[in-house]
């Protein structure tokens, strides 16, 4: 394709999913260099585009890590898709001065109400009771069992932030106790609130997973905090799938140490453990919580804001790292 000579140069290096009207809203601005669409290995199409590429646009699930940063000695900005950054080697970035942005809060909402649909589809057996119905079960089996009101539940909230702060006030409305664990306390809200995730637990009926992943995160809901929980307590996690130690919420799942889990996220996307995908108790989502038609428009909106901004030299709207 001809590059327009006028635009700068924006790269990216897994395609978009479908659904995002990336090329009219982008390719007016920038001129898109589509790495997956060259016949040339990753690493040459990044060495012949080396000196150009000040700025790359990247998806939650394309790694940036230093090998790729090594062949971009002219990035100077990544722009990422989605609202957790932790694809990009955030350490590299900072010792390079490239800045990093983030999609801000442009899906909180959005993934908040799927938070609450899969809390609300877990303790009251939505799905569970979708399955029944078509199996035929409801004329063969008699009375489907009961589930739990959601009204009065005990909801910890993990990572207190644009995210978390959504599901609390959606929580809240339905007559729940919010409490959370966070970075830190957040003294403006009436929340209770718990440095420790295993004391939250144990104070919680539900864990509502919505902090990010960092190496601070990672596995720290573990076997110590879903025993917190008991058997009577239910995940979810729309954060990210290495938040949980996977292996042992399988285990606390089969053995009926927990009621159940509604999940988006999972530590090794798109294989899902085949002991979740067989139980009626949990509730599966294929890592799409944030998007709507509305959520990827205002996504779009966000990055270009910050590439415009990077281009024109003024303070980038949603900055991780500031470069
Ligand atoms: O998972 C999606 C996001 O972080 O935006």
């Amino acid at each position: 394709m001809a590059l327009l000579p006028n635009l700068p140069d924006v790269l990216i290096i897994q395609p978009p999913p479908a659904f995002i009207s990336f090329e009219s809203d982008f390719t007016q601005k920038f001129n898109i260099l589509r790495a997956w669409e060259s016949p040339l290995p990753l690493d040459q199409f990044l060495t012949t585009h080396a000196q150009s590429v000040h700025a790359l646009l990247c998806r939650a699930e394309t790694p940036i890590n230093a090998d790729v940063l090594r062949l971009l000695p002219a990035l100077k900005i990544v722009v990422s898709a989605s609202t957790g950054a932790d694809q990009v080697d955030k350490a590299e970035c900072r010792r390079r001065g490239i800045a990093v942005t983030n999609a801000g809060n442009a899906y909180a909402e959005d993934v908040a109400d799927i938070a609450v649909g899969l809390f609300i589809d877990v303790f009251r057996k939505i799905s569970a009771a979708d399955w029944y119905v078509r199996k035929g079960l409801w004329s063969s089996s008699g009375d489907y069992p009961l589930g739990s009101k959601i009204g009065g539940k005990r909801v910890g909230v993990v990572g207190l932030g644009s995210i978390g702060y959504e599901v609390a006030k959606r929580l809240e409305a339905f007559g729940c106790k919010i409490s959370y664990n966070s970075r830190s306390e957040r003294l403006s809200l009436s929340y209770t609130f718990y440095s420790n995730v295993s004391e939250l637990a144990a104070d919680s009926d539900a864990l509502v997973i919505c902090c990010g992943l960092t190496d601070q995160t990672r596995h720290m809901i573990n076997k110590e905090v879903l025993s917190a929980l008991g058997k009577d307590g239910v995940v979810v996690n729309i954060g990210r799938g290495a938040i949980i130690d996977e292996k042992e919420l399988v285990k606390c799942l089969v053995n009926g140490e927990i009621r159940g889990a509604g999940l988006d996220v999972y530590e090794n996307e798109p294989h899902i453990p085949k002991e979740l995908v067989a139980m009626d108790n949990v509730v599966l989502s294929p890592h799409k919580a944030v998007y709507t038609v509305e959520s990827v428009k205002k996504g779009g909106e966000v990055m270009i804001a910050n590439l415009e901004a990077f281009f024109s030299n003024k303070p980038l709207v949603t900055p991780v790292i500031y470069g």
